[in-house]
């Protein structure tokens, strides 16, 4: 597998892993998958809106609501989740495996205020597996915590073309976006900033 440009708490950072041509590919297959499984604001368990709205590809889709946060294998307004586009599992060949690929997608979508609280990502069967995670357009500080809650935090700035791989010691690491930084990205027409979360679920 490839050297990432920088690790950080056992996280692998891939600066500009994208350049610009595949970042606008990425985004036109994003255009299709968006168009059959439209993005939706999720609620949390304890009934408060997320302020990122989300879809996904996949053979499943991440999905929170009352009843909890897990993965379902139908949108909430009903349809099935299209294919993750061939684009982003690439990505997830060259940097992950080329016989297991993801199942599923996660797409955010941040505008504005938009943020993600730490959390670790834990609903998944099998954690040998690693987290893949890509942004597109606006620059987002991410940060970076412990395997357990609280402690100490380091955090980066990613900008549009950034790759991130969670796996090994930093599989059940705390992460979460503190804020975007709105206009730093001309990709997407309306603004904000795309993350793409690859994740052997089953
Ligand atoms: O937006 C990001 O970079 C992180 C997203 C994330 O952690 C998640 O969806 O689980
Ligand atoms: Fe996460």
């Amino acid at each position: 597998m490839p050297e990432p440009t920088l690790i950080l708490r056992d996280v692998a950072i891939y600066k500009g892993w994208l350049d610009p041509l595949e970042q606008e590919a990425l985004i036109a297959s994003l255009r299709d998958v968006v168009a059959q499984a439209p993005l939706f604001q999720p609620v949390t368990p304890s009934g408060r809106a997320m302020s990122v709205r989300m879809t996904s590809a996949g053979r499943c889709g991440w999905i929170s609501d009352r009843n909890g946060y897990r993965y379902a294998g139908h949108h909430p307004d009903g349809m099935g989740w299209p294919p993750i586009p061939e684009t982003v599992l690439a990505i997830w060949r060259a940097l992950v495996s080329e016989t297991r690929l993801p199942d599923c997608c996660l797409i955010n979508h941040y505008m504005g205020q938009a943020r993600m609280g730490l959390h670790q990502d834990r609903d998944e069967a099998d954690f040998t597996w690693p987290v893949l995670s890509i942004s597109l357009g606006d620059d987002a500080l991410f940060r970076i915590g412990n395997v357990t809650r609280g402690g100490k935090t380091d955090s980066l700035w990613l900008a549009s073309g950034d790759v991130v791989v969670m796996g090994g010691a930093a599989r059940l690491v705390y992460h979460g976006i503190d804020r975007i930084r709105p206009g730093t990205s001309g990709l997407l027409r309306g603004g904000g900033r795309i993350n793409l979360t690859c994740r052997v679920v089953m």
